[in-house]
């Protein structure tokens, strides 16, 4: 019989706190410093004792392999702020509900979409003047949340609302992390932060459940994810879903959407701004392209360069983390993990790594792409995950994102604001930008 292999602990680790104070201070430089050799390392924090995969072949299983790894912490501690939505849910049900909710997402669902998006943004970036400043990442993140709230729930909300909505989305996101670390009672506590969040959260649960009523008074001809879920039945009762359990699966869905789409969009504004020949390339193509009309799906697949801006930035921009849990003793690399222990990844880390890609810290649209036939290993790229939880919505968000970058680069050239600071990282379980002063010149 082989004899186990030790598991070395990941870089970092101090004596009593673990990783704890690592992860807590410098996460980003953390987790990018666990893809060591090894193929597996260690990571203990407070209660969590975390075996993270470094090997492309094991962070592709750990999400493929469902009999093995069911949702770990990480998810169940970001679902517990839902009510536990059965998207969330690991086997069974997660399957029954995923094919609920899957026409609204589907290729035709979001050929429809492509209108509401380029429509917001229309509305949104049209709005902007030459010459004045915008803070173009809430400005994203609201027509992002626009967009999103009328392609999946055909719900125009006031402007107020939509901001309302989105920064209690990133209220949650900025606690997920820390909630996953830390013991669960000190967001309890009534401090004046968690005091703020408890009131916006009851605020946003409140839009919620009036816009649920007003669909079932007036169910209207919608396919919508709203309609989706108002006609389904939970599979263990064969019920219908009751307005709280609609308004969680609304919510986490709304979740997923918001924040990953409008950071991972602003950091390819970003990318290109702060780099005049990208921004010109987009320009070009946008005008070859488009000609002066809006975005049609039709011609979303003749944007390449816009979507090879959008690979690439998924690729350097990835979340700092993602877990599951082993629901039965496993070997991996030879080292037994015991059942019930966490498992992960660092998709920051292998996005960056530098044994995959050549000079991987570098924004470079023109290196390979996932669909140009490199030798890169399966588990090297995979901004949207793989397996059964592949992200649902991953159709939507490289629309919303192309028909948005490429709207910008048809109307606008810009720059960042003058006398902008230094425009940083911010820690997040998905990083982004501190800001994004930019001040727009007029193309048209
Ligand atoms: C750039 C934007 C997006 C990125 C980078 C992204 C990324 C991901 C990733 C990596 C996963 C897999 C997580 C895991 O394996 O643990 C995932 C799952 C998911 N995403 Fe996205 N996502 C994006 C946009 C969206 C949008 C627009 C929606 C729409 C509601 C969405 C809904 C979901 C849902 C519901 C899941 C869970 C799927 C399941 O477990 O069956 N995402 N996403």
């Amino acid at each position: 019989m082989p004899i186990p292999a030790y598991c070395p602990p990941a870089p970092g680790r101090v004596p009593l706190l673990g990783h704890g104070p690592a992860l807590l201070h410098r996460p980003l430089s953390f987790f990018e410093a666990t893809r060591t050799a090894d193929p597996l390392v260690r990571v203990g924090f407070g209660p969590v004792n975390l075996f993270l995969a470094n090997e492309p072949a094991l962070v592709h299983r750990i999400q493929v392999d469902t009999d093995t790894f069911e949702r770990g912490r990480f998810f169940e501690a970001l679902a517990g702020n839902f009510g536990n939505p059965l998207i969330a849910a690991s086997g069974p049900l997660h399957q029954h509900q995923r094919r609920t909710l899957k026409p609204p997402f589907s290729r035709r669902s979001v050929r429809t979409y492509t209108e509401v998006i380029a429509d917001e943004t229309e509305a949104r970036v049209g709005g902007w003047q030459a010459g004045r400043a915008v803070a173009a990442d809430e400005e994203i993140s609201d027509l992002v949340a626009a967009a999103v709230l009328r392609c999946l729930f055909s719900t125009e909300l006031s402007h107020a609302t939509v901001r309302d909505v989105r920064e209690t989305m990133n209220a949650i996101s900025r606690r997920l992390l820390p909630q996953t670390i830390l013991p669960a009672a000190l967001g309890t506590i009534p401090t004046p932060g968690n005091r703020r969040f408890i009131a916006a959260v009851n605020r946003f649960h409140a839009t919620v459940d009036q816009l649920i009523r007003e669909r079932r008074a007036a169910p209207g001809q919608h396919h919508d994810v709203l309609s989706a879920l108002l006609d389904s039945t939970h599979p263990e009762t064969g019920a219908h879903l009751t307005d709280v359990q609609i308004r969680s699966e609304f919510l986490i869905l709304l979740f997923a959407a918001l924040e990953t789409t409008s950071t991972s969009l602003s950091w390819a504004v970003f990318e290109s701004v702060v780099r005049p020949r990208v921004q010109r390339r987009l320009q070009d193509e946008a005008d070859r392209v488009l000609g002066g009309g809006p975005v049609t799906y039709d011609r979303l697949t003749d944007l390449v360069f816009t979507r090879k801006v959008i690979d690439e930035t998924l690729r350097l921009h990835a979340p700092m983390l993602s877990t599951r849990r082993a629901k039965r003793a496993v070997t991996l690399a030879g080292v037994v993990i015991p059942k019930g222990a966490e498992v992960g990844y660092s998709p920051r880390a292998v996005h960056r790594a530098a044994d995959l890609y050549e000079a991987p810290s570098v924004f470079d649209p023109d290196r390979a792409g996932p669909d140009d036939g490199t030798d890169r290993p399966r588990g090297a790229y995979f901004p949207f995950g793989t397996g059964p939880h592949r992200c649902i919505g991953e159709h939507l968000a490289l629309t919303t994102m192309t028909v948005v970058l490429a709207s910008l680069a048809a109307r606008w050239d810009l720059r960042i604001a003058p006398g902008t600071g230094r425009i940083s990282e911010v820690n997040s379980s998905l990083p982004h930008l501190s800001s994004l002063p930019l001040l727009p010149t007029s193309r048209v």
